[in-house]
C-alpha cells in the first residue's frame, strides 16, 4: 500500500518552555479516503495538519507526500507542492482580503503558484462547481454570506487543482442550516474529483457522516485510528468513549428541540 500522506515520529512545539503540540505522530493517509481528525480543543488537530501540509518547520523526513519527504519537496518543487496541499480554514471571513474582488482574491493563487492569469472562464467554471456563478465576481466578501464566502474558498482552493484537500472545522463558523449544504458539497467534490480530503473537526455526527477513516487525538497524540465504523462501533481508549458519549448526548439534545 503507498500511502499520499505519511507522518513519522512527528512532533511540534511551538516555544521551548511549552508542552508539545504535536507528539510523535504517526498518521498514514490513503489516496482518495476522507480522513477526520477528531479531538478535544487544543489537541493538536490544527497543528497536525499545518504539518502535513507543509506550513511547519517539520524535521526532514517527519512528513512525506507521495513518497517523498515535504521539506524535500518544498526545497526543489515549493509551488507544485502547494498546489498538490490545499487548506480551506474555519472562517471564511478571515481567509480573504476584505479588500478585494472575489474574482482577484480567486485568482491570486493561480498567479502564484501557476504564474499565469486565470481567464474568467476558469473562475465561473469553478464557481458553478460549488454552486455559484459570475454574479459573485465583482463582489467583496463583505457582501456576501459565510455559506457563500465558504464555497469561494473551496472554489480558490480548487483552481490550483489540489490532490489532498485539508478543511479545519470548515462548518463550525456557519449558521447550522448551511452546514450540511457545505459538507455536502466537499462529499461531492471529493468523489468527484477523487480527492482526498482531511476534515478537522470536534464535532463527531459530522465525522461519522463524511469519513471513511478517523483519528482520535488526546494532547498532541493520536490515541485511536483506524476505519470510522471501527471506532466508533468499538472505541477502545476512555477518550474515545466520551468522545461518542457526548455525541450521542448531544444528537439526543437536539433530536428533542427539534
Ligand atoms: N501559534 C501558536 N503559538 C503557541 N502555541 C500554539 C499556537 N497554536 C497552537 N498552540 C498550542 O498548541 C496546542 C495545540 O493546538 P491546536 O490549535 O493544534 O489544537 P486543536 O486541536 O486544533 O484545537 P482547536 O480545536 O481549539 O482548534 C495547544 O496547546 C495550543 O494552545
Amino acid at each position: 500500500m503507498s500511502y499520499i500522506v505519511e507522518t513519522r515520529q512527528l512532533s511540534y512545539r511551538y516555544r521551548a518552555t511549552t508542552a508539545p503540540a504535536l507528539e510523535n505522530v504517526d498518521l498514514l493517509v490513503e489516496p482518495g479516503t476522507t480522513l477526520g481528525l477528531v479531538g478535544e480543543s487544543g489537541s493538536g488537530k490544527s497543528t497536525l495538519i499545518r504539518g502535513m501540509c507543509g506550513l511547519l518547520p517539520t524535521p526532514p523526513g517527519t512528513v512525506r507526500y507521495q513518497d517523498r519527504a515535504v521539506s524535500d519537496w518544498l526545497r526543489h518543487d515549493g509551488r507544485a507542492f502547494r498546489r498538490q496541499n490545499q487548506i480551506v480554514f474555519q472562517n471564511p471571513a478571515s481567509s480573504f482580503d476584505p479588500r478585494m474582488t472575489i474574482a482577484t482574491a480567486l485568482a491570486e493563487p493561480v498567479k502564484a503558484l501557476e504564474r499565469r492569469s486565470p481567464p474568467t472562464s476558469e473562475l465561473v467554471d469553478r464557481l458553478e462547481q460549488v454552486g455559484l456563478n459570475a454574479g459573485v465576481l465583482g463582489r467583496h466578501p463583505r457582501q456576501l454570506s459565510g455559506g457563500q464566502v465558504q464555497r469561494i474558498a473551496i472554489a480558490r482552493a480548487l483552481l490550483v487543482g489540489p490532490r489532498v484537500l485539508y478543511a479545519d472545522e470548515p462548518t463550525s463558523a456557519l449558521d447550522v442550516s448551511v452546514q450540511a449544504q457545505v459538507l455536502n458539497l466537499l462529499m461531492d467534490l471529493q468523489r468527484s474529483l477523487g480527492l482526498t480530503l482531511v476534515v478537522v473537526s470536534h464535532d463527531l455526527g459530522l465525522v461519522s457522516r463524511v469519513c471513511d477513516q478517523i483519528a482520535v487525538m488526546l494532547s498532541g497524540s493520536i490515541v485511536e485510528a483506524g476505519p470510522t465504523a471501527e471506532v466508533l462501533g468499538d472505541p477502545k481508549t476512555p477518550y474515545s468513549r466520551q468522545l461518542l458519549a457526548a455525541a450521542e448526548l448531544d444528537s439526543l439534545i437536539e433530536e428533542e428541540a427539534s
